[in-house]
């Protein structure tokens, strides 16, 4: 089998008048983590569901593992796939580990996976408890714990940590990381961009069907030119010092309090300005620098919110 796990080309999806896919391509390399953001709208559930191999395409091509997710050799490829969709659907009436034994079972994996998995996840003394009286997170991590089952080697995740608490998030993305270190490729989207930002190795950004943009955060800041933010604290009495500086430097845009300079430049003049700040050490308290987030490219490459 050929080693790159996802490979999408020129594939267009139509719900009778709504276009909800047009002309995307795409490659997810083996063992990386790869994020899928957008408007609401803007395709990524339906790409989900065309990777999976649950709904057809309308034009081009999505293989997996190099195989044609419309054809019938995708099933024996689809049991190596983990998924948890957005809203993860389970049975109130049994238990944690009832539920996931169904799963298993479903999924062809031997049962003796399943108290392990859930004390993996942080379910282990909750296990025996009736799912009614789980809470959202709770679910979420039962969800995270079926994804797991038979340590897939492909691992689809829509909005997986909806629900969670901080510490939840940090726990989820540390399982999630262990099971990358193990070769597994993951495919992720969420809402929440500050918290993608850090995780994925590269990701795709959608706009109403199409692929506005496609890197690493690095490539995507350098293809969009957006300034770097410099925030200078400065000790009392200098501002005026300081603003005189800095108005000597070319590009830049400056906003100067008596304690505090916000200062808006290209990526490549940075430099240029921290040369000067440094030759004003007496002035100066602090400084920090903010680089464009995910949420500015986002927004930058016609991302709607956040
Ligand atoms: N089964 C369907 N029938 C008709 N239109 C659909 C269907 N599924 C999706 N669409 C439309 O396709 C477009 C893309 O929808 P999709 O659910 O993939 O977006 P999304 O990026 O996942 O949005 P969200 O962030 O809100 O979940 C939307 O215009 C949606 O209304």
């Amino acid at each position: 089998m050929t080693s790159v796990p996802i490979q999408v080309t020129e594939v267009t999806k139509r719900f009778g008048d709504v276009q909800a896919l047009d002309g995307v391509s795409l490659t997810v390399q083996k063992g990386e983590m790869f994020g899928l953001i957008g408007h609401n709208g803007a395709g990524k559930s339906t790409l989900f569901k065309l990777m999976l191999g649950l709904a057809p395409v309308s034009g081009g091509e999505v293989c997996v593992h190099g195989v044609s997710t419309g054809g019938k050799a995708f099933r024996d490829v689809r049991r190596r796939i983990g998924y948890l969709p957005e809203n993860f659907v389970t049975y109130d009436n049994l238990t944690g580990l009832e539920v996931l034994r169904l799963f298993a079972d479903l999924k062809r994996v031997p049962r003796c996976e399943c108290d392990a998995l859930l004390e993996r996840v942080g379910l282990g003394a909750a296990s025996g408890r009736r799912v009614r009286g789980y809470s959202k997170g709770m679910r979420q991590r039962l969800g995270f714990a079926q994804v797991l089952l038979g340590n897939p080697d492909l691992i689809f995740l829509d909005e997986p940590t909806n629900g969670l608490d901080a510490e939840g998030i940090h726990e989820f993305y540390r399982i999630l990381r262990d099971v990358q270190e193990q070769g597994a490729t993951i495919v992720i989207t969420s809402h929440i961009l500050a918290e993608i930002q850090e995780r994925v190795d590269r990701l795709v950004i959608l706009s109403s069907g199409k692929v506005a943009a496609q890197g690493t955060i690095a490539q995507l800041r350098a293809q969009m030119v957006l300034p770097s933010i410099i925030e200078v604290n400065l000790h009392p009495g200098y501002h005026q010092e300081v603003h005189g500086a800095l108005s000597r430097a070319e590009g830049l845009q400056m906003r100067i309090g008596e304690d505090v300079a916000h200062i808006s430049c290209a990526q490549s003049e940075k430099v240029a300005v921290l040369q000067i700040l440094s030759t004003m050490a007496h002035a100066v308290r602090d400084i920090s620098i903010r680089e464009p987030s995910l949420e500015d490219l986002f927004l930058g490459y016609g991302g709607q919110h956040a």
